[in-house]
């Protein structure tokens, strides 16, 4: 998307105390799923107000449709604009479309500026080696739709503590923040992004089954299921039980459930370590894609 807009910069010149009173400016580049569920959650869990968000998408009909859901957010004409306005700027695009991203929009970012990529692969050295601006790295989930899960937030070198705390505080609307080490991205996302997709199938296969086998009634199933998974994780989390105390607590020696794990035991054998490396296999290939398209000479990887 070309830039077709100069900006008045003024806004960005203030003293330190107008800049102090004037609210931030939080800018979504992609709209798409991810991008779209982060404005909803921001905004509808007051994190954010209408008129803190700017954002641009490659497909106008989708930012139309932004604009009707949610009167008084600023719809950019480019993602230059986006990019120039916001104080943070999140970048809601698949991995692959970021190279093409970042050389439209380095043009018109700022140093004092915070850019997040909200994609596993993308790599915080990807980012400071082509954006002027500060660079986080915050892995969402769908989870936050609901308030809830965990945003996986690794910090770039060039953020300060005021910065760190700016993001956590703004995440804290939409879920619960935690920091951690980037070669941890993928495992840490295997749980809280794509978790939700994978205890899912889980749960869904296993209803099936029931109804295959029970006739139970399929709604009803999903509602037990479902509700089943919420008080699972208040215990695990509030309730403050581990996952081995919570299998203690409910399999009584010589009984069903006792039964019934013995049995996930044999029969889940591998699963799990053949989980995580399907994961792995296509984050490093993807990561590999990215260094080719950032051009990874020059590029200093910290592990
Ligand atoms: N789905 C999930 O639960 C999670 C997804 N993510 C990550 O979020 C990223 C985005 O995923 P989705 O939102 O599902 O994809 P999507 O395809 O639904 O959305 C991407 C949007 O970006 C727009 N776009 C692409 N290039 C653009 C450009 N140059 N300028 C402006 N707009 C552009 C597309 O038109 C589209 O609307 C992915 O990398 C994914 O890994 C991260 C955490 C969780
Ligand atoms: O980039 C990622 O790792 C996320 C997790 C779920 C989908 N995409």
């Amino acid at each position: 998307m070309p830039v077709t807009h100069t900006y008045n910069e003024e806004h960005y010149c203030k003293s330190k105390r107008e800049r102090r009173n004037h609210r931030m400016k939080v800018g979504f580049i992609g709209t798409g799923s991810m991008g779209g569920l982060l404005i909803d959650a921001f905004l509808s869990s007051g994190g954010l107000l209408a008129g803190d968000v700017i954002a641009s998408n490659r497909s106008p009909q989708k930012l139309a449709r932004l604009a009707q859901l949610h009167p008084g957010i600023t719809l950019a004409e480019s993602n230059g604009e986006t990019a120039s306005r916001s104080d943070i700027l999140f970048l809601c695009v698949k991995p692959m479309e970021f190279k093409t991203l970042t050389d439209e929009i380095a043009h018109c970012l700022r140093s004092e500026q915070i850019v997040v990529s909200i994609t596993s692969p993308v790599q915080i050295y990807h980012l400071e080696s082509v954006l002027p601006s500060k660079i986080a790295k915050i892995i969402p989930s769908i989870t936050h739709s609901v308030y809830s899960g965990t945003s996986l937030c690794v910090l770039g070198s060039r953020l300060e503590a005021d910065d760190r705390t700016q993001l956590l505080k703004l995440m804290s609307h939409i879920g619960t923040p935690v920091e951690i080490y980037e070669h941890h991205t993928r495992i840490s996302s295997d749980f809280s992004s794509c978790g939700p997709a994978f205890l899912s199938y889980f749960i869904e296969r296993w209803i099936e089954a029931a109804v295959e086998a029970t006739g139970i009634d399929h709604t009803l199933a999903g509602k037990l299921a479902g509700e089943m998974l919420l008080g699972t994780g208040k215990l695990l989390t509030e309730g403050e039980f581990t996952p081995q105390q919570l299998q203690d607590r409910v399999a009584v020696p010589g009984g069903i459930t006792a039964e019934a794990l013995n049995h996930l035991r044999c029969s889940l054998d591998g699963v799990f370590e053949r989980l995580i490396a399907t994961t792995h296999k296509k984050y490093d290939e993807d990561v590999a894609k990215l260094d080719s398209l950032f051009g990874r000479d020059g590029i200093t990887r910290r592990k």
